[in-house]
């Protein structure tokens, strides 16, 4: 397969508390249209410090769309659209472990998928596509991350699990101290199926999840509320943004394709024989799956 190697696009979908990118300039707000539906919100383009960064707010602008509404496939496919081919997710969460306390920047390299209410793949009948998950981050753009945590003194911890729940009630106590005994680190709503729809798009994806929260297992802590998480962010938004900024100069220089593989995810996936493939599928599948299809 052709090497994807180029300038990089960052993406950027900011979740909670990430509303606006610092320092972006020759900005502008364009609608992208989706064969997948409508996605969260229009596409801010613009420029950080030369490096092209494409922004799109997780539940649209004024935080309108709750998890199991949002659009995951639109937006993916925007973004595909829009050129990106990096994706840094940013995220809210729940710590699940007492040495990961608000504040602390936790660069998730796993997740557990628990939701059961939304569009999971592009790919289905008339296309039948299987990608590995088996490392569902970019582990490159996760140095670019950790670097940067470094370089800004941000308390972080590299590698960690996502339990991904359906929400949008927060979870009851022997739902978090199950979550706790799996091992996992940290828990929210939205990074499912977002990861899984960047791996098919052959996008490479990391996220970087702002810890807000002990959830409700905590003995020392009272049981998470949407006021403690908005107080926590407000104090955490200027780290977010920071972060992103300081990130872009880390990939400005990059200029060949993912070594992980990630912009290569397809090349073994696609299952169904071409005599069998589903022409209107496949038209849907131009942006996300262009590369294989031709
Ligand atoms: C604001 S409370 C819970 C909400 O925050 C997280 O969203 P995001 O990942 O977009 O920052 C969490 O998953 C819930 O959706
Ligand atoms: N405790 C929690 N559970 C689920 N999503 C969250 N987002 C932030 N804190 C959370």
């Amino acid at each position: 397969m052709a090497d994807q190697g180029g300038q990089p696009v960052i993406g950027v979908i900011g979740g909670s508390g990430l509303y606006d990118i610092d320092g972006l300039t020759n900005t502008r707000w364009q609608t992208v249209n989706s064969p997948w539906g409508t996605p969260s919100d229009q596409l801010l383009f613009g420029e950080l410090d030369g490096q092209p960064m494409v922004f799109l707010p997780r539940h649209g602008r004024g935080h309108r769309i709750p998890p199991s509404g949002l659009n995951y496939r639109a937006n993916i496919d925007v973004m595909k659209r829009a050129g990106v081919t990096e994706i840094l997710s940013v995220s809210a969460v729940g710590s699940l472990k007492a040495d990961l306390p608000p504040g602390t920047f936790v660069i998730v390299d796993q997740f557990i998928d628990r939701t059961f209410a939304r569009e999971k793949s592009f790919f289905g009948e008339g296309l039948v596509a299987h990608v590995s998950m088996a490392h569902p981050t970019c582990g490159r753009l996760g140095d670019a991350v950790e670097e940067s945590c470094r370089d800004l003194g941000i308390p972080h911890q590299r590698g960690g699990t996502y339990l991904v729940m359906e929400g949008p009630q927060f979870s009851t106590r022997a739902e978090s101290e199950l979550y706790r005994a799996w091992g996992c680190d940290v828990i929210g709503m939205t990074n499912m199926p977002e990861a899984k729809l960047a791996r098919e798009a052959e996008i490479c994806y990391c996220t970087v999840a702002m810890v807000t929260d002990y959830d409700c297992w905590h003995p020392d802590h009272d049981a998470v509320t949407v006021e403690a998480i908005v107080k926590v962010l407000l104090d955490n938004a200027d780290k977010g943004r920071a972060l992103v900024k300081a990130v872009a100069p880390h990939l400005s220089g990059q200029t060949t394709a993912c070594a992980k593989g990630c912009q290569h995810a397809l090349d073994a996936a696609l299952i169904t024989h071409p005599d069998a493939r589903d022409p209107a599928l496949m038209a849907k599948l131009d942006a996300v799956a262009g590369r294989m299809l031709g």
